[in-house]
């Protein structure tokens, strides 16, 4: 009998997994699955979890909640030679990994999708011995994520970014930098960089318009320095991706990234502190194999796809 394991973040979102756990653990059960649960009660508990159960050898974990609980379960698994596959069911405030995926924020229906049991490989990012599932970068304006109050966040969402983005912009000062990327080479001041993985990032789901799940590649977003008023401009550019072609823009594909700077930029894996620079930023090629409804992926994005 396969093997299951679902690591639930109890606090994500309104707490709603709890509520339709009964009908979860009767979908896995009519799909072969033995099913066991882990309520996380910590930060970082879902990393221990998630590495219980590889050594554990489950077949399938499950990781229910928001980025943070994912990311937390990919870092257990990640690091590891056997890897079990990996169900999200999305419970969070934010939920950028999910929607890169298509899969739907209903738990029924996310869990559906697994036991449906199509999966596609994705490729996740390495920093040092840290990994991220979404986004790596850094920059005074990637720092406000640390700086909303989780209360505010968890209330009401996307907006506690947008409002805190707005009270910091005359503040954002650029970093002196220099970005290794493939053999290329960025050198002077940035307002930010981004190490993107997939085309969901903060509710921005234009910022790398044309990423792929699963090619091997980050997307490297470099925004150089600007005054405020072209900062707004190419904000508002970006929430139609449209800023990919601007001079102040530098818009690559990479598979290796190493940022070095003056003075120490923090950086952040998935939106949380991820330490400073120096930074090499690695993509592990179809590192994990993830439930998605597969007719909803992009033809290039499927495991079968042939030029
Ligand atoms: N029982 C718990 N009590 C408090 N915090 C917890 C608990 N279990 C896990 N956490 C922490 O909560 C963090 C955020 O949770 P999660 O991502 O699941 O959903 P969220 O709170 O909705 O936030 P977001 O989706 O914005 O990341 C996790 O990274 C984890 O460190």
């Amino acid at each position: 009998m396969k093997r299951a394991r679902i690591i639930y973040n109890p606090t994500s979102g309104r707490e709603i997994f709890k509520r339709h756990l009964a009908e979860v653990l009767e979908k896995f059960e009519r799909a072969g699955y033995e099913t066991s649960c882990h309520a996380t009660t910590c930060e970082g508990d879902a990393t221990k979890a998630a590495r219980l159960a590889v050594e554990r050898k489950y077949d399938l974990v499950v990781a229910a909640g928001g980025d943070g609980t994912i990311n937390e379960v990919v870092n257990g698994l990640a690091e590891q030679e056997f890897r079990p596959q990996l169900g999200i069911i999305p419970t969070g405030t934010t939920n950028d990994f999910a929607r890169a995926l298509h899969i739907p924020r209903d738990v029924e229906a996310a869990a559906d999708i697994i036991v449906k049991g199509e999966k596609i490989p994705v490729d996740i990012g390495r920093m040092d011995k840290k990994y991220f599932i979404n986004i790596a970068g850094g920059g005074r304006i990637t720092e406000l994520t640390y700086e909303v109050p989780s209360k505010l966040k968890t209330m009401i969402g996307q907006l506690a970014y947008y409002l805190k983005g707005i009270e910091m912009l005359p503040s954002i000062k650029p970093a002196d930098v220099t970005i290794e990327f493939d053999g290329k080479i960025f050198e002077g001041e940035a307002m930010l960089f981004l190490v993107a993985l997939t085309n969901s990032v903060g509710g921005f789901e234009k910022l790398a318009p044309d990423a792929s799940i699963n090619d091997g590649m980050f997307t490297l977003l470099i925004l150089k320095k600007t005054n405020l008023a072209e900062f707004i401009r190419i904000a508002s550019l970006a929430l139609r991706g449209e800023h990919v072609n601007d001079p102040h823009v530098i818009y690559a594909k990479a598979n290796r990234i190493k940022v070095y700077s003056k003075d120490p930029v923090m950086l952040n894996l998935d939106g949380e502190y991820g330490g400073d620079t120096p930074a090499e930023f690695v993509n592990l090629y179809r590192h994990l194999d993830v439930f998605v409804p597969l007719n909803q992926i992009r033809k290039q994005d499927r495991p079968d796809y042939q030029d």
